[in-house]
């Protein structure tokens, strides 16, 4: 695949809809980055699989829009996919932030943006895939873990990276300590790729993925 560049309108805020399903500390970052103007961007649309995660609340308190499309309404992935989809679509988002978001991403949504969905993952790709990525650096025990920015493809983290941030493992770590650790760094890093993304562009080859320079 030719090396291929992607950027946003810069004569008005790129539109934000993020993806969560828990806390959503990664979005209240993000958030707090668009709240100044030079940063180019703006969350239009939470969504979540679950209504039980915390992050909508936030979000509905900060008057940001939310939608929550759980996959047990729906009789196959497929369905769910498609009705996923709709929703972020009535937003008309330029770029979508997964974001502790744990459900797969299908094949329609990911057509409907190619190579504008991130993902920020709680591990050095590609060790650790899934949804216990400090569990498992702290059961191999690796002297370092951190963070991953990729763009999603249709595979569980195997999309080209776009940013990575690495943590010292402390030998008395437990998982709390090394999950809050990781976190600090991972929200610092999502809001500056997030911002470069909006502000420069990116690009995307075979393998991998960067920020075009300003
Ligand atoms: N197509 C993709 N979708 C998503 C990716 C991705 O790389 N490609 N990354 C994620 C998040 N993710 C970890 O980073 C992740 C999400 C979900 C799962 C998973 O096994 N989910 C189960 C349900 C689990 C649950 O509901 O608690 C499932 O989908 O059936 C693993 C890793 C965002 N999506
Ligand atoms: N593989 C998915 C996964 O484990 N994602 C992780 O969930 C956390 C969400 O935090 P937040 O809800 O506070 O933003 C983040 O650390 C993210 O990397």
């Amino acid at each position: 695949m030719k090396k291929r560049v992607f950027t946003l309108p810069d004569d008005r805020p790129s539109r934000l809809v993020v993806l969560i399903s828990g806390v959503g500390t990664n979005l209240q970052a993000l958030y707090a980055a668009t709240t100044n103007a030079a940063y180019g961007a703006e969350i239009v649309g939470v969504v979540s699989d679950r209504d039980t995660a915390e992050g909508l609340r936030w979000a509905q308190s900060r008057g940001i829009p939310t939608a929550t499309v759980c996959m047990g309404d729906f009789p196959d992935r497929e369905s769910w996919d498609v009705a996923f989809t709709a929703a972020v679509q009535s937003w008309e988002p330029d770029l979508i932030v997964s974001a502790g978001f744990l459900k797969i991403l299908g094949p329609k949504f990911l057509a409907q943006w190619p190579s504008r969905v991130v993902n920020t993952h709680n591990s050095l790709l590609p060790s650790f895939v899934g949804i216990h990525g400090p569990r498992d650096a702290l059961r191999a025990g690796v002297k370092l873990a951190g963070a991953t920015l990729f763009i999603v493809d249709p595979g569980m983290d195997t999309g080209p990276i776009l940013a990575q941030v690495a943590v010292p493992v402390h030998d008395d770590d437990d998982l709390e300590t090394l999950t809050q650790r990781i976190k600090v760094a991972e929200r610092a890093q999502l809001v500056a790729s997030v911002g470069r993304m909006v502000q420069h562009g990116w690009w995307i080859d075979e393998v991998r993925a960067g920020f075009e320079s300003d």
